[in-house]
Parts: structure tokens; sequence; C-alpha cells
């Protein structure tokens, strides 16, 4: 088993930076039905150049690299206590090397182990089977969209879609609504695992186990096929789109399965994935542990090369181009409307879920008037001369700062804020009140943003951790759409009424 350790690094670093063909050919699809010259046909533009670069980088797709877990199946008699350590050590080179971001972080303390090793991370299952040689996957799946994971105890009552009972009917109304709730907040669009049945536990296990499966598989149970088509149909419906833009591609692919459960309990939990799908596997030797076969890479490869300078184009054929440099005045601010794209040069300052609980009580450590806060986690390398590099830089849920985000504005006169997702009608007031705008960045786009990021000036409160701590950047070139302005205009709360809407018209039984 000498090369066992070898073969997890090179899973770990092609699952991280390159996706498998089954989502790229789903993505493709997804552009194909996407109406030219939209926000959601632009966005999905970004996203394949982004694959496209991390795939020649060979950088992380996206700056979250999630939870690894890996799923492994051995030969009876193999030793799982030094797999499991091989595993470790692997997990921990490829963190040393830019491939994953350290993102195992103490619950209680805050402390980031700075190594992806912890407890509980990472995840490895084995299990055993009469086969003489292995099977290892691994899922490296994002915090944002495992946030929007869901679990519904049925008999329930569904908003939108009233009652749904113990039949297929009513899993049908769990898994639509699990999509609606979702909006854009899990970079959409998305793939869905769905776990019917089990315990609360086993019935969530069940749903990840799903994402295992090939995006284009047909599922042998005839009853789940048809609901799996349905789903795939209706949802696509709703009119989310990619990132909650609006648009026809809302879900990339949907997969259910079931176990037994208890007479009282009936759960129904979805796994929700982004677009940035990353799950790849290999079988190896049993004797050496050297990679034989590459899984999720047969039929067509689409390398998204081309698509570059379609991206460039749409932008500039439908929106309006507003260029800004920190810092940034209210009369500036109060010029953009929602749709408006903004290209960001100059300064720009990270800030995330630490960053603003801090900036709550304390000082900030620069001068924030009239700059620009980044929602963003990056993945960073230092040099041997001390500089440090940026990895992969793409944009965080800004939901997640909605109890600080108007308050922290506010106080330090920060004029702009970009994330992805969107945020609520506090914020909202806030930038209406200060003169401050949103912009939504296309999450996942960790290279494409990397990219216009000219250099790292320096960083404070490092202590909170790589992801968490304040990087100060300078940029060029930095697109982003404003989706929430300065008037009282929202698209996200737009696409969310409509979409709710949509969801509505589905009340009626189908199964
Ligand atoms: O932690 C991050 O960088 C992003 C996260 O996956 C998110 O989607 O919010
Ligand atoms: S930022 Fe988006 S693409 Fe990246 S892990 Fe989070 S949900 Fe996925």
């Amino acid at each position: 088993m000498e090369k066992f350790k070898e073969s997890m690094y090179k899973l770990i670093v092609e699952t991280s930076t390159n996706l498998p063909n089954d989502v790229r050919r789903a993505i493709l699809r997804a552009k194909q039905i996407e109406n030219a010259g939209t926000t959601a046909a632009l966005s999905l533009g970004t996203i394949t150049k982004n694959i496209s670069m991390a795939d020649t980088n060979v950088s992380p797709i996206c700056q979250d690299t999630g939870m690894p877990t890996f799923e492994i199946k051995v030969p009876v008699g193999a030793n799982q206590i030094e797999m499991k350590k091989a595993i470790k050590e692997a997990i921990a080179e490829a963190t040393k090397n830019g491939k994953l971001r350290p993102n195992s972080v103490d619950s209680l303390t805050g402390e980031n182990s700075g190594n992806n090793l912890g407890g509980g991370t990472p995840i490895i299952h084995f299990e055993q089977w009469e086969k003489d040689e292995i099977d290892a996957r691994l899922i490296l799946k994002g915090g944002g969209c495992e946030n929007k994971n869901i679990q519904y105890s049925l008999p329930a009552e569904i908003e939108g879609l009233g009652r749904a009972g113990r039949d297929l009917d009513g899993i049908r109304k769990c898994i639509l609504h699990s999509v609606y709730q979702a909006q854009g907040q899990g970079c959409s669009a998305g793939f869905i695992g769905v776990g019917i049945g089990g315990d609360r536990i086993t019935s969530y296990s069940l749903a990840k186990e799903q994402l295992f499966r090939s995006a284009e598989d047909v599922n042998p149970n005839e009853e789940l096929q048809k609901l799996e088509d349905y789903v795939m149909e209706h949802a696509n419906n709703l009119g989310i789109g990619t990132m909650g833009f609006g648009g026809e591609a809302t879900l990339l692919g949907c997969k259910i399965g079931t176990l037994n459960r208890l007479p009282a309990s009936f759960f129904v939990s979805v796994a929700y994935n982004c677009w940035a799908f990353r799950r790849l596997g290999v079988t190896l030797d049993g004797n050496t542990g050297e990679i034989k076969e590459w899984l999720y890479k047969d039929g067509e490869e689409i390398k998204f090369a081309d698509d570059e300078v379609a991206a460039a184009t749409e932008v500039k054929s439908t929106s309006r181009e507003v260029v800004l440099q920190a810092p940034i005045t209210e009369e500036q601010i109060r010029e953009l409307k929602v749709g408006d794209v903004v290209i960001i040069n100059g300064d720009l300052h990270t800030g995330r879920d630490a960053i603003h609980h801090h900036l709550m009580d304390h000082d900030a450590p620069i001068d924030l008037n009239g700059q620009v806060i980044y929602h963003c986690g990056p993945v960073m390398l230092k040099d041997e001369a001390g500089e440090w590099h940026v990895k992969a830089a793409g944009p965080t849920t800004s939901i997640r700062e909605e109890p600080y985000q108007g308050d922290v504005m506010k106080k330090f006169g920060i004029r702009a804020v970009i994330g992805k997702g969107g945020m609520g009608p506090k914020t909202l007031k806030a930038l209406e009140e200060h003169g401050g705008v949103y912009l939504n960045a296309i999450g996942g786009a960790a290279q494409y943003y990397a990219d216009c990021i000219k250099k790292v000036e320096g960083v404070d409160l490092l202590e909170f951790g790589i992801p968490e701590a304040m990087w100060h950047l300078k940029v060029e070139g930095f697109a982003a759409i404003v989706t929430m302005d300065s008037h009282g205009n929202s698209l996200h709360a737009d696409v969310d009424k409509s979409s709710f809407e949509k969801l509505s018209e589905l009340k009626d039984k189908v199964f």
C-alpha cells in the first residue's frame, strides 16, 4: 500500500480543481437553455470561464473547499487505521499546497487548526466488500450549500404548498420547497440528493450519498425515477436561475433514495449542492494502492475554454457599466440601480462572519470610510519571502451578516458590500438610509476573482484564521452586479416573491 497516500493526494487535488464530466455536461445544458444577454447567462459565462481557469491553474474551483468526505470500500482485511493516517497526511499536504483552504474550526474557541484536521475533519467512512480492489470516492461540499440542506418531518404544512402527507405527493412538496428555500444562496443552479425514511441522521446521510450517483443515471425504482423527472421539470420553472438572478436553469440534478423508517417517523432530507459540485472517485489496486481508474470521468469532457470571449461581450451588450474606485461618495452610490454592472478598481477589504461580529464593538483596523467590503474567505499562500498570494477568492453567502451589516456600514461609513445570495430587509433599509449598495459577485468563481486581485496589501486580525481575517487587496476589473440599491430595490426580494408564486401553483396533487 506504499502508493495509497499519493493516490489520495491526487484524488484530493483533482476533486478540488477539476469538475467531473457529468457535472460539466449539466452546466453546459444550463447554458444552452438560458436566454442570451440576461444576468443569468452572464453569470453562467463567468462560471464556465472559472471552470476552465481552475483546470489550467490546477487551483481550487471555489475557495470553500468544503468538508472533505471520503466513502471508501475496502477488501476484507485491509488496514483501515493505516489508510486513515495516510488520508489525513494527504489532506494536510493538500492544504499546505493551497489546494484546500484551511477549513476546520474549533466550534467553541473559533480557532482554525490550519491543516484541515481536527475533531470530525475529515469525514472518512469505510465499508468492506468482497472485491480485491479499493473504491475511494471524495466529495468536497462547501458550507454555503450545506447551510441550505433541509429536513422535513411528515405530515407537515409546507409554505405555499399546503398539507404534505406521508406519501409520494407529500415528498414531492418537500422537494419542491427545498429548492425554493435555497434561492440563489447555495450558488444555484444546484444539485440535490434526497433521502426518504431512516432516522434523522441516516436520512441526511442517505441524501448526501445520493450525490455520489452520476447526475445522468436512471433510478432503478420506477416511481422514484418519475419523481426525479417531475422535480427536474418543475423546479426549473420556479425561475430562480443562476445565483438567484432569475432565469431558466435552477436545478441541474435530482437524485432520490429511500430507507425503511419507524412507524412514527417520516423524514425527507435534502442535501443541496452548489454548481461547483466537486466529487470524484478512483479505483485502486488493493495491494499497492495505485490508481487503476478514475470515476465520473466517462463520456465527453467539456473544457469551456472558448467561453471566455463570449462572457466578456455579454456583460457589455446588456448592462450599464459603472467603474468605481474607493473612496466612494454617497452621490456615486445613489446613482446606481439594480441591474447595473459595477467594475471595481483599487482597494477592497475582506470581512465575513468573525470580522462583522468583531466590528460591532471594536474599532476597525483601518479607516473604512467610503470603502468596499468583500464577503470572502480566500485561499492564501505565503511564499518564502513572506509575501501572501491569493489562490482562490470568490464571495461567501452574505445573509449570515444580516444581523450586523447595516450597523457596521453606518458605523464606519462603508459604501458598498460585495457578496452573494443577497441580504434581507434590515440591510436594504440601511442601504437606503445611509446611501449604500449591495453587489452580487458570482459564487464559486474563485479563480475568476483571484485573477482580478493584483496585490495583497496586508492583513489584519489574522488570529481569526485565514478565511476569517481582514485581507487588504488591490483589484483591477473586479465585476459584480447591483442587486440591492439605495432606492429600496432588491432583486432578491423580487425573485423570492415570483418564485413563491410559481411554487404555489404546484399545490395540486400529482402522485
Ligand atoms: O466559506 C466560503 O467561502 C463560502 C461558502 O461556501 C458559502 O457558500 O457561503
Ligand atoms: S461559495 Fe458557492 S460554489 Fe463555493 S462552496 Fe459555497 S455554495 Fe459552493
